[in-house]
């Protein structure tokens, strides 16, 4: 068997050619989606990220706004932006791009923000929300990935989901987002003992460790859906994600290419993120799709 692959990129573009008419609509409204992006220090692929992201957003007709603050910047200083950000009306969503340096204290930043404007989803209140199953900001990975199934008509009810990494970004949310969606979630980490009795045993395998070819065929059960988040750039310079592509295309039912999957459905759900914090913001009433 071969999997189907799961071309992130093309579905994100077909998204983002929508919003690209919702975002002209608003306009005439006289609304204008603006997203602010905060980057500390000058981490190479941390700069090309948040460069990705300020690019789509222009795309699709947002504002957006890059804001490079030098590695020594200070707490108050950082909490002082987040501030203004908040009370500034032509910014509807704040995204401060992580990690941040040892010296800032990550948590007290993102409590910061105001969670309407919250667009990451990952201030205590949000995560509070996507806990309960209530509506929120929801993490734009797993906002992506569960896109994805969607859109493939993946089921997830009584699926073993197997999620490899238990990060603020990924790991925990994309396992309460598929709970929610009624999956039976299996978090694993760098203190699992035993990791192939659970990745074998995986219907969905979720993979975010950022370890490249850290899952290859052999650790997956024939059929099962795998979902590569991984970014890792090797010593050639290419990117590549954390499971075999070509061993696990084998056994797999359907998955994810890197590049060209997960990652671009990131940002597509940071733009449609943005949109909706616009929208609230504005009390526009939301639409239905
Ligand atoms: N495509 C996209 O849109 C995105 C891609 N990424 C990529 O995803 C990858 C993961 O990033 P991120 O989620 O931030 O995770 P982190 O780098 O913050 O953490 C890695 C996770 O993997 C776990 N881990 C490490 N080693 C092992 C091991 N040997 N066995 C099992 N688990 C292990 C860690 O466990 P422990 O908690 O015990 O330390 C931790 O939970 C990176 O390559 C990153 O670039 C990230 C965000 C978005
Ligand atoms: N506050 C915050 N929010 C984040 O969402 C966040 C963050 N911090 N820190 C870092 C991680 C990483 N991340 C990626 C997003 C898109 C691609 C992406 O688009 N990748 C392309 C390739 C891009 C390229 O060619 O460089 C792809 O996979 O096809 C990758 C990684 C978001 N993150």
């Amino acid at each position: 068997m071969s999997a189907e692959i799961i071309y992130g990129r093309e579905l994100a573009e077909d998204i983002r050619e929508r919003m690209t008419k919702e975002v002209a609509d608003l306009r005439e409204l006289g609304v204008v989606p603006g997203l602010a992006v905060v980057i500390v220090g000058n981490d190479p692929a941390s700069l090309s990220y948040v460069r990705g992201k300020d690019k789509a957003s222009k795309k699709v007709g947002l504002e957006s706004n890059l804001i490079e603050l030098p590695e020594e910047v200070s707490q108050e200083e950082l909490l002082d932006l987040v501030d203004r950000l908040n009370h500034d009306s032509n910014v509807h969503g704040i995204l401060v791009q992580l990690p941040l340096p040892d010296h800032i204290n990550e948590d007290e930043v993102i409590e910061a923000i105001s969670p309407s404007k919250d667009v990451d989803g990952f201030h205590p209140v949000s995560i509070g929300r996507m806990m309960a199953g209530k509506e929120t900001f929801l993490p734009c990975t797993p906002l992506g990935i569960l896109t994805m199934f969607k859109e493939k008509e993946i089921s997830l009810e009584g699926k073993h989901v197997v999620v490899l990494g238990r990060s603020r970004i990924v790991g925990k949310p994309i396992g309460q987002m598929l709970l929610n969606e009624n999956a039976t979630v299996t978090y694993c980490h760098s203190r699992t003992k035993n990791l192939k009795d659970f990745t074998q045993n995986a219907d969905i395998l979720i993979v975010a460790v950022g370890k490249p070819g850290f899952i290859s065929g052999d650790d997956i059960k024939d059929g099962a859906v795998v979902i590569d988040v991984g970014v890792n750039r090797i010593e050639d310079g290419s990117l590549t994600g954390d499971v075999d592509f070509e061993s696990a295309l084998e056994k797999a039912s359907y998955i994810t290419p890197v590049p060209r999957g997960v990652g671009p459905m990131t940002i597509t759900m940071l733009l449609h993120n943005t949109i909706q914090a616009a929208k609230q913001l504005n009390q526009i009433p939301q639409r239905s799709s």
